[in-house]
């Protein structure tokens, strides 16, 4: 499992503005908002711990509790160093973490496929953290403003979070920096002092940290780009097949339907439902269910599908994004599925807040070929059509 922690306590000195710069508004939402949002989606990622300056704490908790979030999170006070905030917050982080990433509440454009790719990299060299090649040409200099040397550029690297470690690695980390009294700039620094060799991926130069004024301008820009593309229609497509064995029921679209067998799976193995929820999620760019719901997670053993369909639909709405239509075809031999198609349409039609004409679910048989016709399994096919929600 996996536990962000989201580094929010700052004071935002540079930015030179009466508030917190993490909760200054950027089309439409806060940065922290953005923050959290993108590290809340990422995969395996089931707690989140934002550091929040004491007199904060109350301000990032509120702000948490809009989001509605669906994994758990906290709030901590941090300390007068960025490494101190991150101190705090490791101490809360549950002991069931295996990895923790480390990221700025000031980068909101960060996306969740970083997260995933810094977690991948993190499980096979411990520490790994996005980064980007340095464009300009970096000069060192004394107190005067004398040029004392020039590394060579190809070497250098622009780093920026998330940072993604082993939780056991991190620990020790910041056991060992407050031990000697080092003060780094970022979390990899602290790993390095073990003799632990971190691993950069490729991050993007639109992952700006709100630092100064200019970097808020830039973040509406290219936030404005995202919006155009969001406000487009967007179509996403999804297929599942699960095997049919005895002594388990048979759930179509949240509907229990009387039959021998029923659908093998971790969940209730609705299969229409699967589709459904991976075209959903197709559709906004968001991955599919194995990233938000991990077969390998305890807590979704058994879980009602109908019951994630709603999930999905509010991380769907939490990335400003509405459903249009949702179009849906099971394939099944046996048993016969007509009479009760009008209940899964109610019940997909209320778990994503539709009209039940946005919603039409058909089902077919194979003509007994293949393995649906040959009734060993079922199989469904989904199409979603979303668009940007109106604000
Ligand atoms: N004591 C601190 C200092 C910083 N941060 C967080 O670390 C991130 C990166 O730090 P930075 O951009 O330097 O933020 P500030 O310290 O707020 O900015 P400034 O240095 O301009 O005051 C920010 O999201 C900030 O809120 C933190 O949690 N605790
Ligand atoms: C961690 C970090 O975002 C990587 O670029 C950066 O080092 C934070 O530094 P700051 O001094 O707190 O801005």
């Amino acid at each position: 499992m996996v536990c962000v922690i989201i580094a929010a306590a700052g004071q935002g000195k540079r930015m030179g503005s009466s508030v917190n710069k993490v909760f200054l508004p950027l089309a439409g939402k806060s940065v922290l908002a953005y923050s959290v949002l993108a590290a809340s989606t990422a995969r395996g990622v089931t707690h989140i711990v934002v550091t929040a300056a004491p007199e904060e704490t109350a301000t990032v908790s509120r702000l948490l509790a809009e989001l509605a979030l669906t994994i758990s999170w906290q709030v901590v006070a941090g300390g007068s160093e960025r490494q101190y905030s991150i101190a705090n917050a490791l101490n809360v982080v549950p002991d069931n973490m295996d990895m923790i990433i480390v990221h700025d509440g000031a980068r909101p454009l960060a996306q969740t496929a970083l997260f995933d790719q810094a977690v991948a990299a993190a499980r096979q060299h411990q520490a790994a953290i996005a980064a980007v090649p340095v464009k300009d040409t970096i000069k060192a200099a004394d107190d005067t403003g004398l040029v004392t040397g020039t590394p060579d550029r190809r070497t250098l690297w622009a780093v920026q979070t998330p940072q993604a470690f082993s939780a056991k690695v991190l620990r020790s980390a910041y056991q060992q920096a407050a031990q000697d009294g080092y003060l780094g700039t970022d979390d990899a620094a602290l790993v390095e002092r073990l003799g632990i060799t971190v691993k950069l991926v490729p991050g993007s130069y639109e992952n700006l940290k709100i630092t100064t004024p200019e970097d808020l301008r830039l973040a509406e820009v290219l936030l404005a780009k995202e919006q155009e593309v969001k406000t487009m229609i967007r179509s996403g497509i999804g297929y599942d097949v699960h095997r049919l064995v005895p002594e388990r029921k048979l759930i179509l679209g949240g509907v229990e339907i009387p039959y021998t067998l029923g659908l093998d799976g971790h969940s209730d193995a609705d299969v229409l439902l699967h589709a459904i929820k991976d075209a959903l999620l197709g559709a906004a760019g968001l991955g599919d269910i194995g990233r938000h719901f991990p077969d390998t997670d305890g807590r979704y053993k058994g879980i009602s599908s109908l019951k994630l369909l709603v999930e999905v639909g509010a991380i769907l709405n939490r990335h400003g994004y509405c459903v249009n239509n949702i179009d849906a075809t099971i394939v099944a031999q046996k048993p016969k599925l007509a009479p009760y198609i009008a209940q899964m349409n109610q019940n997909i039609a209320e778990a994503l807040q539709l009209t039940v004409g946005q919603v039409n679910v058909k089902a077919t048989t194979t003509e007994g070929l293949g393995f649906a016709g040959q009734g060993q399994g079922m199989a469904a096919y989904a199409t979603a059509s979303i668009t940007a929600a109106k604000i």
